[in-house]
């Protein structure tokens, strides 16, 4: 039920349809990107427009589950593996289609990030907010991006994940190790139609518990046209 409601209202809050939009996730290896991916395709994939994947899906997924429950087997105590190469996925919110990009966040797949720049309508980067002492990298990785010319008008979404976990950083503490306390632009609906400053929020979130990304997504989904 709480995915249902979930999903009709990031519906709900859009307003958009059949515009096409480009997301791309970054951030450091761990971050969350790859879960967050996962989540959010599982969340729309039961739009009547997508009937036809979702049987697809479900069967698929019916046959892949023995294989998976074996694998699951094997590596039960094992964390997921780090993305190794970028890959691409496609998803949809309403009518909204995204298609989003995990790069990972290896050093190699960080020299990938620039293929992706001029195509791009918004970056979700993705913080591990429990991981402290990897702030100063994460801030290293995240203002190389922001100083980038091609991607100087394009909105950005920062979540800070893993709050679930104790002792994460608050938002607020966030704010100050990524040198964005004065840099955001503010939530809710704020209008910037005609302003040259590049829309920019933090979200704070739990993407393995579907707490907070919700209401980013809809923050950013106001300033795709
Ligand atoms: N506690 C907690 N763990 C999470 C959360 N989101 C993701 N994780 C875990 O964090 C680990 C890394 O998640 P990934 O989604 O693989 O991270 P990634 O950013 O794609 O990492 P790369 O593929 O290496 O770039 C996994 O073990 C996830 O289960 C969260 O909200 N809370």
């Amino acid at each position: 039920m709480f995915l249902v409601d979930w999903f009709y209202g990031i519906l709900e809050s859009l307003g958009l349809w059949h515009k096409d939009a480009r997301i791309c996730f970054l951030g450091l290896d761990n971050a969350g990107k790859t879960t967050l991916l996962h989540m959010l395709r599982f969340g729309v994939r039961t739009s009547s427009l997508y009937l036809h994947q979702s049987l697809v899906f479900w069967v698929s997924s019916f046959v892949l589950s023995i294989f998976i429950s074996i694998m699951f087997h094997l590596q039960s105590l094992k964390q997921s593996e780090p993305t190794q190469q970028p890959t691409s996925d496609d998803f949809s919110i309403g009518s909204v289609h995204f298609t989003a990009f995990d790069l990972g966040g290896h050093q190699t797949a960080r020299r990938v990030w620039k293929d992706y720049y001029a195509q791009l309508d918004a970056v979700v980067y993705v913080i591990d907010a429990h991981d402290k002492e990897r702030f100063a990298e994460s801030r290293r990785e995240l203002d190389s991006l922001l100083s980038e010319e091609s991607l100087a008008t394009v909105p950005f979404l920062i979540l800070g994940n893993k709050i679930d976990l104790p002792y994460s950083a608050s938002e607020e503490e966030l704010r100050a190790s990524l040198g964005l306390t004065n840099f955001t632009t503010g939530k809710g609906k704020v209008k910037m139609y005609h302003s040259n400053v590049r829309p920019m929020e933090v979200f704070m979130c739990s993407i393995a518990r579907k707490m907070g990304y919700g209401e980013g997504f809809k923050w950013l989904a106001q300033y795709i046209e």
